[in-house]
Parts: C-alpha cells; structure tokens; sequence
C-alpha cells in the first residue's frame, strides 16, 4: 500500500513516527510523499523509512505542494496489485475538498480532519457518492474520540440494525481537560485562561484554540456522528435527525467572549484572554454554590430530533463530575439493544500519539 501523507504536524509527525515504527519485514505501507504547507516530498524510489531523518528530507525538498499533481502520480502507480492511501493530518478546508477527487482516482482517504465530513453537505455527498463510484474508502476514526473507537462503535450499531436512541457526552479533549481542572466543585481554583494555555501546550486543541471554545469543534463531531447514523435511516426511525447543512447547524453555546471573536491570531486570542477571567471565575462559583460542577457536552437526540453542544451544570457525583480526568472524552451510546444501562466509551480524547494511533489502525483497517 503506498502512502502520502499531507500534514507533518503534532498528529502527522506522530503518525509518521509510528508508521515506520512498524518492522519493514511486515510493514504492508510504502512511504512514499510527505506534503507541509510549503513544501512536498515525492520518493516512490526511496520511501520514509526513518523517524529520525524524515524532518531533513522534507526539509531538503524544493517542490511547492500541489494536490493535483500528487493525485496525478499516485493514480499512475496504482494497480491491481498496488493501492494507495492518502493521510490528510491537516486542518485544511482546501485539503479537505480534495477527499471526492482522491476517492473517484481509486485513492483511499484516511484522515482525522473534521473538515470535510461536518462542513457542507454537499462535499460530503460528494465524498460518499466517489467512494461508492470507485470502491475506495474514506476512514475518519479519529475525527470524534481520537483514537477511541467511537465512529467504529457506531457503524456497527447502525449496520447490524440498532436503533440510536440517544448519544451523549464530553467530546472535546480540550474541554474537558479546561472543566475537569477549572470546575471540580471548589468555588476557586486556576484561572480560566491559565487551563486554556496549558490544554495549548498539551496539543490537546485546534490549531486556534478558539476553535475550541467556540463549541465548532463539538459541533463537527455531533454532525460527523449524525450524519453516521442517517447512512442507514433505518437506525434512528420512526423518528429522526435534522439533516444538517453543516456543523453551523447545530445548537452551539460558544465559550468566546464578545471583544475576542474573531481574532485571526492563537496567539493573541490567548493573551487576551485573562481579562475575562472573572466572568468565568463567577460561572465556576455559581455551579458550586449549586453542589454543581460545568462541563461541555454534546447531545445527538433522534428521538426529539435534536443535535446541541453546549456549557451545562451537573451534581459533583454525576459521572461527567467524578469519571473524567486529563483530556477523557465520555460518549454513552443510548440504544435499543443497549438498554436501560448505555454502551459507554471513555479515554483520552486529544493528544497527538491517541489520535495517530486512530489514523494508523484506519490505515491497518484497509489491509
Ligand atoms: N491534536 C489533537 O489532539 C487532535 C487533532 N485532530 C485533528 O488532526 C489534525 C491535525 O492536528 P494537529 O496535528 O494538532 O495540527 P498542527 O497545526 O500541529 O498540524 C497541522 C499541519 O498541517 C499542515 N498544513 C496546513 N495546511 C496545509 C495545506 N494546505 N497543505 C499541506 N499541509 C498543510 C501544517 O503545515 P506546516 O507544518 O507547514 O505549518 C501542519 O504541519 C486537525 O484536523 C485536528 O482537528 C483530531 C483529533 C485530535
Ligand atoms: N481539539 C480537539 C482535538 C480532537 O479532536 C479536542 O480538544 O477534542
Ligand atoms: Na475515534
């Protein structure tokens, strides 16, 4: 299986790491592209072998990225006996658009990148509509959970006929690791801004963290579950879930206050950030004074129709308050046959080596 991958990040340079970590004599994957936004490496003649020298290879390379070109090439290697597989390990919309023109060329879409599969409805018909046409698959593991197995957990639901009921939970690692050190039931504690900076520093958020805290990251990943489930319409029957045009649809409660809305830079959207910490040191006070705690959770709700993300209030006993520490995501599946106690998933939800883990076992899924 010959493999591109486009996105040398924490995640991509995480997953490079543990693809040529597998031993060469029963590795399947050739490495044979690495794309950073400035430049790209082409070496079908002489794959990445090495995690320590694949830095200075890319940064000896001369060629500008270009998508179409890298298309062009891969579709001329691959044959009957030859697949290939792109790993898109960016943030990229541009990247993103790419997915349908891949899957119709017969290449394989492995990718942790929300983008495409909680953006316009349209792209993502798209996407369905070429993998359908060509027969290869778009795999998208870590873009809910990381490496947790929640969108496999859910195609299995669906395709061996449950009914979603309900799925609940802490979706975002960034989130959670801001509530579960800011809110812990304690009227005080670390400022607001302080547990931002730090969830930074872990690699748990987006690129702008604002991506984050604006609830758009969780919004993404209850279109991406929603829209899991409509692929079969009979699971969520006799009622069902709004069709969402995209992640803008759903009911978000944004954590950015006004004056810092918009700011282009993370970097700057993080200094100024502490000048709202009293507003949110008086959130955390009120929650306590309730024997509450806050937590971020996310709902998709076939039965009311209903998909929300927002800031929510739960006893100090409440496993959103008790279970969860670090970066953990919790999602409980509610459904037919898991029923009245939910299917429950929880672990680590951000970092770079669970989500790499989660692109790399898509990749093995291929195999
Ligand atoms: N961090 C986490 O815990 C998780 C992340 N994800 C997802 O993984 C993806 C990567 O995240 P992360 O590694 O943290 O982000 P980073 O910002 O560390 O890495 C993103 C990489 O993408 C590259 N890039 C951006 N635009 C382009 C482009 N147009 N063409 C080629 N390369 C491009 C950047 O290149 P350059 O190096 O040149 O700037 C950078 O190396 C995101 O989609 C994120 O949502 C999903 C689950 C968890
Ligand atoms: N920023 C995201 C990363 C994983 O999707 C998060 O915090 O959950
Ligand atoms: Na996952």
């Amino acid at each position: 299986m010959l493999v591109a991958v486009i996105g040398t990040g924490l995640v991509g340079g995480e997953f490079i790491k543990q693809l040529v970590s597998i031993p060469p004599e029963t590795s399947p994957f050739s490495l044979v592209s690495l794309t950073s936004s400035t430049r790209t490496l082409w070496t079908p003649e002489n794959p990445v072998i090495s995690a320590a020298s694949w830095k200075s290879s890319l940064a000896g390379a001369t060629e500008k990225p270009d998508l179409q070109k890298l298309t062009k090439d891969l579709a001329q290697l691959i044959s009957p006996s030859t697949r290939a597989a792109i790993i898109d390990n960016t943030s990229s919309d541009d990247v993103a658009a790419m997915y349908p023109v891949w899957l119709k060329a017969g290449i394989n879409v492995i990718t942790p990148n929300k983008k495409a599969y909680s953006g316009d409805l349209g792209l993502y018909e798209k996407i369905l509509a070429a993998s359908k046409e060509s027969g290869a698959r778009f795999l998208n593991e870590s873009t809910v959970g990381a490496g947790l197995p929640v969108i496999s957990t859910l195609k299995e639901l669906v395709a061996t006929g449950d009914k979603i009921k309900k799925i609940e939970g802490v979706f975002s690692g960034t989130m959670s690791y801001i509530f579960n050190e800011f809110s812990t039931g304690s009227p005080d504690g670390p400022s607001f801004s302080s547990v931002v900076s730090i969830a930074r520093e872990k690699g748990y958020t987006e690129p702008h963290p604002a991506d984050d805290l604006n609830g758009f990251d969780v919004a993404r990943k209850l279109t991406i579950l929603s829209r899991t489930i409509s692929l079969n319409p009979a699971s969520s029957s006799p009622t069902s879930l709004p069709s969402l045009q995209s992640f803008a649809s759903v009911q978000t409660t944004s954590l950015i206050p006004k004056p810092l809305e918009g700011i282009p830079a993370g970097d700057e959207f993080l200094a100024r950030l502490p000048e709202f910490d009293a507003e949110f040191d008086k959130m955390r006070k009120e929650a306590s004074a309730e024997g509450k705690v806050l937590r971020f959770v996310g709902v998709v709700d076939p039965v009311n129709g209903q998909v929300k993300a927002g800031l929510e209030k739960y006893p100090v006993d409440h496993p959103f308050a008790t279970s969860l520490g670090g970066s953990d995501n919790i999602i409980m599946f509610h459904t037919e046959r898991y029923s009245p106690r939910p299917l429950i998933v929880q672990g680590a939800g951000a970092g770079a080596a669970v989500t790499a883990m989660g692109v790399l076992g898509d990749l093995l899924k291929l195999m």
